[in-house]
């Protein structure tokens, strides 16, 4: 099977869904951000702080290069569509599934947290207005899951549901 891409925005639940449908479907699990992490090992508030956005972007996009592109599950870092190489990649490589979530929700998850640099101003309007630039890349995908009303096992069991339709599966 081609990778499975989670793409989507702060806190939409790709690291999270992505884990739970890797176990769900017992293959191996990546994160893009997590391969940064460990790669660069500190976090990603810090390469932010010392080495800047364009900095991150370019590991971002080694990281992604350098996964399996069979029989896994990769989530992604939420500005990794940014990149027109990027898409393309997990296009040719994958299956895209786009987690949309509302900027309501996506603040009341997000609204206490600290480790993502680019909420650090404003977080109702970042995240309002950061969501509006991206939602055409996001839109890219192959599938789309309006995630906002959905729990954690609703929106994997919808994933795998489109899955078993889906020929490349
Ligand atoms: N129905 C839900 N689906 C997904 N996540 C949920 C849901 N309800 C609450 N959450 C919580 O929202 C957060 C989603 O964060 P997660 O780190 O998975 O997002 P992400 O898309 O990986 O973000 P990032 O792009 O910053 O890596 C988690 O704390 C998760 O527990
Ligand atoms: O949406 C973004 O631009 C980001 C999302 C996170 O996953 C991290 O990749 C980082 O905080 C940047
Ligand atoms: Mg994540």
């Amino acid at each position: 099977m081609n990778a499975i891409y989670l793409i989507g925005f702060m806190g939409s639940g790709k690291t999270t869904i992505g884990t739970e449908l890797a176990k769900k479907l017992d293959l191996p699990f990546f994160d893009t951000d997590e391969e940064i992490i460990k790669s660069e090992n500190r976090p990603i508030s810090q390469i932010f702080a010392e080495d800047g956005e364009e900095y991150f972007r370019q590991a971002e996009t080694k990281a992604l290069h350098s996964l399996p592109t069979e029989n896994v599950i990769v989530s992604t870092g939420g500005g990794i569509i940014l990149n027109e190489e990027n898409r393309s990649y997990m296009k040719k490589n994958g299956n895209t599934f786009f987690l949309y979530c509302s900027p309501d929700k996506l603040f009341e998850r997000l609204k206490d947290d600290t480790a993502r640099p680019l909420l650090s101003g404003d977080k109702r309007k970042e995240i309002e207005s950061r969501l509006e630039v991206r939602l055409p890349l996001y839109k890219e995908a192959n599938h789309i899951i309006d995630t906002s009303d959905l729990s954690i096992e609703e929106t994997v069991k919808k994933i795998t549901d489109l899955l078993t339709k889906n020929e490349k599966f």
